[in-house]
């Protein structure tokens, strides 16, 4: 479905050329959700921003249904760590405004609209203006934004590290909700090992200068999935230390 080939990218600024990512091969199948993680600056964004279509790889291809990908495609929807609502439009104007600039009726719409609103809790907020709502419900908004036109992908780039700790996991478990409930590729650049095992059905690890897949790591945990008293404690805590240390760098053979 998004296929990422010997993709390489480089940037050039003042301070010489920086190799952001080296030689990445990942295949991402329909529905699937993968997680990438890693430390700061070892490439995720740029890694999202290929997949998106917003910079071209300097070598190697990115490709969306076998296509190769050049440009923002419709079918891929892109979600930032702010959500970037229009202030003077309602909940419900920010949640259509992609099927507007799509040049689709509004109307066609309005009823998918206030379905992913209720499923996200926002089912009596769809009057009300952005100001009006807490940085959580904001961003509740912009993933219903992001859905709205049910697009084939949805990438994810850090978008509830804003929030504080309890918000962020309110947010996680709803993203899984509807992610089982909408089956949308998704890929999603977090820096919480917690995020990506709850939500992952495969994690890519990252390793840094120069970025690159240090291992992608299935995540075999029945779903719904929970953190919590009813979670899978043993095979959670596996997961997590074995991320924390792939992530760490204190893994046996890495580097
Ligand atoms: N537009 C750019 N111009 C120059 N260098 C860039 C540009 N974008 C990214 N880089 C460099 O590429 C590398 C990877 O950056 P990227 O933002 O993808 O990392 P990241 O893993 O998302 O980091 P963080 O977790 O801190 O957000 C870094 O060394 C960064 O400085």
């Amino acid at each position: 479905m998004l296929g990422v080939e010997s993709a390489s990218r480089a940037f050039t600024g003042r301070g010489g050329t920086v190799l952001a990512l080296d030689d990445i091969t990942l295949d991402i199948g329909a529905g699937e959700f993968v997680a990438v993680i890693g430390r700061s600056g070892c490439g995720k964004s740029t890694l999202l921003r290929l997949l998106a279509g917003l910079i071209p790889p300097t070598s190697g291809a990115v490709y969306l249904a076998d296509e190769p990908v050049r440009r923002p495609s419709r079918r891929v929807s892109v979600m930032f760590q702010r959500p970037a609502l229009l202030p003077w439009r309602t909940v419900l104007d920010n949640v259509l405004l992609p099927a507007e600039m799509f040049g689709r009726p509004k109307r066609a719409y309005a009823a998918r609209a206030h379905e992913l609103l209720a499923t996200v809790g926002l089912a009596d907020a769809a009057k009300r203006l952005p100001h009006e709502l807490s940085g959580g419900m904001q961003q509740r908004v912009s993933l219903c934004r992001s859905l709205v036109t049910s697009p084939a992908v949805l990438l994810m780039d850090e978008p509830f590290s804003a929030l504080d700790a309890l918000t962020r996991e309110e947010l996680t478990a709803e993203l899984q909700r509807v992610h089982l409930a909408e089956g949308t590729t998704t890929v999603l650049v977090t820096h919480s090992i917690d995020e990506a095992v709850m939500l992952a059905d495969r994690v890519v690890v990252l390793a840094a200068r120069p970025g690159r897949i240090r291992e992608i790591v299935p995540v075999d945990l029945p779903r719904p999935r929970s953190l919590g008293r009813d979670a899978h404690t043993t095979e959670v805590a596996e997961y997590r230390a074995r991320l924390h240390d792939l992530l760490l760098g204190t893994e046996e053979g890495s580097t």
